[in-house]
Formats: C-alpha cells, structure tokens, sequence
C-alpha cells in the first residue's frame, strides 16, 4: 500500500500544526501548507526534527491561483490525495473591523468550497479519501438557539460562516456517498490558540484530536456528520 498523503491548511501554527504533526506521527505524509511558503517551511522544519515526514506548501487559501498550482503539484507528486483538513480560519469582528464580515466568508467557507472542489479529483484517487472541514459549535443553529454562552459569543459572521461549512460538509457527503470518500465538519472544543485566547480550556495537541479522529476514520466510520470528539453535534 501506498504511504498516506495529508494536506492540512492554516498548519504553521495553532490546532492546523498540531493537527499535522499528529497526522505526522502516524506515519502519514504530511503537505503542511501556510500562507507564505517561509511559514510553512518552518512549520514543517519542526515536525521533520520530530522524525515526521512533513513538507512546507504555499497555499494562501483565498488565493485560486495557489489552489490550482498546488493541486496541479499533488497530482503530478502523488497522483492522489488521502486525507484533507480544512482548517485556515479567522475571528474577525464586523463592528469593529471594516470588510470583516466578507473576508471571514472568504477565508471560513468560499476558501474551503474552492480547495475541495480542486482537490475532490485526487481525493477519490484514494483507497480512503477523508476530508474534515475545521467547524466550530458557534455553527450549529440549534446551539445558538438554546445556548447564551454561543450567543454572547458568536459574531454574525464567524457564526454564519461556519453554520454555511456545515451545509457546503453535508452536500459533498451526500454528493459522494457509496464512494471512498467521508467528509465530516467537527469542532475542535475551545482551544487556546491566537484565536481562543488564553483562557480557552484545552491544549492545542487536545483541540487537534477531533480532527484528526475523523481524518483517520476506518471504512465503517460515518460520513456528512458533524461532530466533537465522538459525539455528533445537533445541526
Ligand atoms: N481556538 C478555538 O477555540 C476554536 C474553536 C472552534 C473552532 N476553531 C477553528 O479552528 C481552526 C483553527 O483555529 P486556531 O484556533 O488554530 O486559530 P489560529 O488563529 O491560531 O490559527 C488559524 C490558522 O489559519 C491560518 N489562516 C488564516 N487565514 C488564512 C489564509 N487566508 N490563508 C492561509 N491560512 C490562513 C492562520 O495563519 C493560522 O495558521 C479555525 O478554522 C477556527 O475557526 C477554533
Ligand atoms: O468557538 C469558536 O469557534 C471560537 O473560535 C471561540 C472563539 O475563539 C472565542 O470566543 C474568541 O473570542
């Protein structure tokens, strides 16, 4: 069989590197893509001291001339792709920062839609094509219905924009059922990173986990499911 080839967006830092690196430490190959090839470079520098097989790719994920050369580059490497993270993601706030509410759909949900529909050729080239697009609780309606921490918490946007990942997850999996193919939205907890601050509860190495529970998922394992850690979430 043929070693696994993983592309993880957003990896330079945050849950994306420990996503990777915990990818990594499974044997699988690595494609730990960032917005400049120098990030990325450094990030994969660290998992390759580590004994991982890691390699740095640009991908400004906004950038559809990245996502054409990169999925170009895959096909002729590898032929294929295994498992795809859709990570890359910001917090911006509409109130405060002007054009916030349409760069956050840019980066959350139109990045993510462009790069899997690039990649989903090579994706089904795999044995096991897996794809986990990098979602938050903040997305789920019904928790936002019924929750006052979500609704303190969320900005329109941020909530909307993943809410949108969720919908764009369930299309691709019904879209592919009865291929190799799984594509599952999973939240990562509340993770202390640049994004969840300090005061978030988990380790970026526990915020990894999810995603890379359902990057990993055995053939039995579900498909267009929303989910933190093994409990699926309400929509
Ligand atoms: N931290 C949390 O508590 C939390 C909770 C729920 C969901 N999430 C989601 O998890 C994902 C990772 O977040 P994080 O907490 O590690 O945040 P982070 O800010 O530490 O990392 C985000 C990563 O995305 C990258 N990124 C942003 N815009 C990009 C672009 N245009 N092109 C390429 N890369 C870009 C950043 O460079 C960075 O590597 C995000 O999608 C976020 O919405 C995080
Ligand atoms: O739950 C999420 O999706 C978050 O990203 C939580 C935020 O990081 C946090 O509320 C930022 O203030």
């Amino acid at each position: 069989m043929s070693k696994k080839i993983a592309l993880v967006t957003g990896a330079s830092k945050g849950i994306g590197f420990e996503v990777a690196k915990q990818l990594g430490e499974q044997g699988i190959t690595v494609l730990v893509s960032a917005r400049t090839k120098a990030d990325a470079d450094s990030a994969a520098g660290q998992l390759k001291e580590l004994g991982i097989d890691a390699l740095g790719v640009e991908l400004e994920v906004t950038n559809g001339e990245h996502i054409a050369a990169l999925a170009k580059w895959i096909g002729e490497e590898y032929g294929k792709l295994d498992i795809l993270v859709n990570n890359a993601g910001i917090w911006a706030e509409p109130s405060k920062v002007e054009g916030a509410f349409e760069t956050t759909f840019e980066v959350n949900t139109f990045a993510p839609y462009h790069i899997t529909e690039a990649l989903l050729p090579l994706l089904l080239e795999s044995d096991a094509g897996r794809i986990v697009n990098q979602s938050s609780a903040l997305g789920s309606i019904q928790f936002l219905l019924s929750n006052e921490l979500a609704q303190r918490l969320a900005t329109p946007a941020y909530a909307a924009s993943k809410a949108a990942l969720n919908m764009l997850t369930v299309y691709w999996a019904k879209k592919y059922e009865g291929t190799n193919l799984k594509i599952n939205t999973v939240h990562p907890g509340l993770v202390k990173t640049r994004m969840g601050g300090e005061k978030a509860e988990l380790s970026p190495e526990e915020g990894a986990r999810t995603a890379v529970q359902y990057a990993t998922l055995p053939a039995d394992g579900p498909t267009g499911g929303f989910f933190y850690m093994d409990n699926e979430l309400p929509w």
